[in-house]
């Protein structure tokens, strides 16, 4: 995608020399070596993102995409249409369960409305929408290839913002009635999973719904016949303008040297998507937890990500994430605050 590059600019490849720095610094804190085991990685991961060997990670940046489906109206979910409009409202009034976790960590929030069916007039919501609710996928396609790309370059823009107030890593979130539906469906294309094996029940479907939502990707995927190759292809045809707005967040994040922490099935989808538009994008991911959908485990092993968390969420809105974020601020402390073993007069081996 020209206009993309140009836009980006490059995603930097990883800062070897600050990676180093850091290991050998970890390595001279009071601990037996290799004591706290995953937090080391992490804060070598953070210092090769960041290209800071005492990276700072606070506070976050949270972005919330909100846009409706067309498919929602196949029953392919527990719950109707308008609690996307109902949520976005309760999103910039604090009471959401993004709202209470970003609060605990200090994130800055943002909530973008892309596409929601009903426009929501707050003063807490950002109106960048491209059209009321994405077409119906069982008979027309998403989006076109314009509203496609528009979405994508919503999310660069919105990260560019969120990174220009201070936010230092980002984390990205969702909401959209259905929206599982189109990330099993972009999914399913970009990588031929089976969409029995990767298809979950979302927000809570029965059995019968369960099925029906399984059929409602297979007919679509058959129906549109979306390109693997062409990503923009897979986001217009199956996907979802939030979907598409969070792999742009993700791709600006990363082009600002910003680390990307992901949440559950449906960002995770969105990585897969901005890494499949520039793979250079993969190294900039960090996956925060595992859902309980059974398409997310899939999709961190295609992106070769083992998340930090697993406590059977299923919510979405970056919650996730941002439940894991105190682990990644934990690896940068220790980075910054442990002494060493010459500075504590501690004997080293
Ligand atoms: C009250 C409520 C709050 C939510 N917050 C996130 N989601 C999550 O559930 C939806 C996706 O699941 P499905 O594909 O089954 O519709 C998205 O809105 C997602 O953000 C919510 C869902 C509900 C009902
Ligand atoms: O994993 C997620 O992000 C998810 C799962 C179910 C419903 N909403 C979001």
């Amino acid at each position: 995608m020209k206009d993309l590059e140009k836009q980006l600019g490059r995603i930097e490849p990883l800062h070897q020399e600050a990676a180093e720095q850091t290991r050998q610094h970890v390595d001279q804190l009071t601990k037996p070596l290799g004591s706290l085991g995953r937090l080391e990685t992490l804060a070598v991961e953070l210092a090769a993102m960041t290209g800071e060997a005492f990276p700072v990670v606070s506070p976050p940046g949270i972005i919330v995409f909100a846009a409706d489906h067309g498919v929602a109206t196949e029953g392919v979910s527990a719950y109707p249409q308008e609690v996307t409009a109902q949520m976005l409202l309760n999103l910039t009034h604090g009471g959401a369960g993004i709202n209470v976790f970003a609060r605990q960590i200090g994130a800055l929030q943002k909530f973008v409305d892309v596409g929601v069916a009903v426009e929501v007039d707050a003063p807490g919501v950002c109106k960048k929408r491209i059209r009321a609710a994405s077409g119906n996928i069982l008979r027309e396609a998403a989006m076109s290839r314009e509203e496609a790309k528009r979405s994508i370059q919503i999310g660069v823009e919105s990260a560019q913002e969120i990174v220009a107030d201070g936010a230092k890593v980002l984390i990205v979130g969702e909401v959209g009635i259905g929206n599982t539906t189109a990330s099993s469906a972009i999914l399913s294309a970009l990588t031929e999973a089976d969409p029995d094996e990767i298809v979950g029940r979302g927000t809570g479907l029965t059995d019968e719904g369960w099925q029906r939502k399984k059929a409602v990707v297979r007919e679509a995927l058959a129906l549109h016949r979306p390109d693997a190759a062409d990503p923009i292809d897979v986001l217009a045809k199956v996907g979802g303008m939030e979907i598409g707005a969070m792999a742009g967040a993700i791709l600006g994040a990363a082009s600002r040297r910003v680390p990307v922490l992901l949440d559950g099935f449906i960002a995770t989808v969105a990585a897969l998507l901005a890494v499949r538009l520039q793979p250079t994008v993969a190294d900039y991911l960090i996956a925060g937890h595992r859902s309980q959908e059974p398409g997310h485990a899939f999709v961190l092993k295609t992106l070769g990500k083992e998340p930090l968390l697993d406590l059977n969420l299923r919510l979405g809105e970056g919650s996730g994430a941002a439940l894991a974020f105190p682990i990644i601020e934990a690896s940068t402390r220790m980075v910054r605050e442990m002494a060493t073993f010459a500075s504590a007069g501690v004997s080293d081996r």
